[in-house]
């Protein structure tokens, strides 16, 4: 099937992003996408400054969460799985990094909280602490959808390979790891922009399970489309049989959850 990696602009005009959100969901869906993702903190900024007035409340839904309900009212229209890159997120007093996963009902799959935030201070170059605003997410994510099974995390939680190989044990099909990458730490994140305060890296990329870019695209904004075949999972297991070859006795991953 088909998936498309909607790589935004970003602004600080919540509508317009909302708007054009759903409007490369609709040209992605028009396009034959089954399955479309978007990057993370894509209705606004990303900075601890913005977090707060962007959040919005999933639980609550309606006018306390006009991002949620345009993404749950999209993919039910057009009857796609929509991995909803993240929005900030309030519940409570807290504040969290979110990703939403709508079936092709429109109904809400599944959510990610970012597990691991990014608290980073590289000198000369990017000093930013989401946990200046921010609460870490306590569970992993995996989400049973119309395209398969589908582990989640967000950006800085790619970092931790441990995340990637529990979805693998847990027979995820597809890993998806929405991003806002920056120009100093590595690639994968919506579109540039050099005036804003966090510059994202842009090229999103869809990588096979040999490793192989399936796509990829540069900075600007744009939507990448491709196939992705799940069976080459399969092959790609039998030729590296990596799972039976496992040194158990000297090495374990443990699964807490
Ligand atoms: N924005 C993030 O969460 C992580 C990031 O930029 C990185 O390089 O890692």
């Amino acid at each position: 099937f088909k998936v498309a990696l909607c790589q935004l602009s970003v602004t600080a005009d919540k509508a317009r992003n909302i708007a054009r959100a759903r409007a490369a969901i609709e040209s992605a869906a028009a396009d034959g996408a089954k399955l479309v993702l978007l990057p993370e903190i894509w209705n606004g900024p990303y900075s601890n400054d913005s977090f707060p007035e962007y959040a919005e409340d999933i639980e609550a839904g309606g006018d306390a969460a006009p991002s949620f309900s345009m993404m749950s009212d999209v993919a039910r229209s057009l009857q796609i799985t929509l991995v909803g890159g993240s929005i900030s997120e309030r519940s409570g007093n807290s504040l969290y990094n979110t990703c939403c996963v709508f079936g092709s009902d429109g109904k809400l799959k599944g959510k990610h909280r970012k597990v691991h935030l990014f608290d980073i201070d590289i000198p000369g170059k990017i000093t930013f602490q989401e946990s200046k605003t921010l609460t870490a997410g306590q569970d992993l994510t995996i989400v049973d959808t119309d395209v398969g099974r589908i582990g989640i995390g967000i950006c800085y939680d790619i970092r931790f390979q441990e995340l990637a190989m529990l979805y693998a044990a847990r027979g995820a099909h597809l890993l998806c790891y929405p991003g806002a990458f920056n120009m100093t730490t590595g690639p994968c994140a919506p579109a540039r922009d050099t005036s804003s305060s966090y510059v994202a890296w842009g090229h999103s990329t869809l990588v096979g399970p040999f490793g192989e870019v399936i796509a990829t695209i540069e900075h600007d904004e744009a939507t990448i489309i491709a196939e992705i075949d799940y069976s080459l999972i399969e092959q790609r297991r039998q030729f590296l049989p990596l799972r039976h070859q496992r040194r158990g006795d000297l090495y374990q991953l443990v699964d807490v959850q």
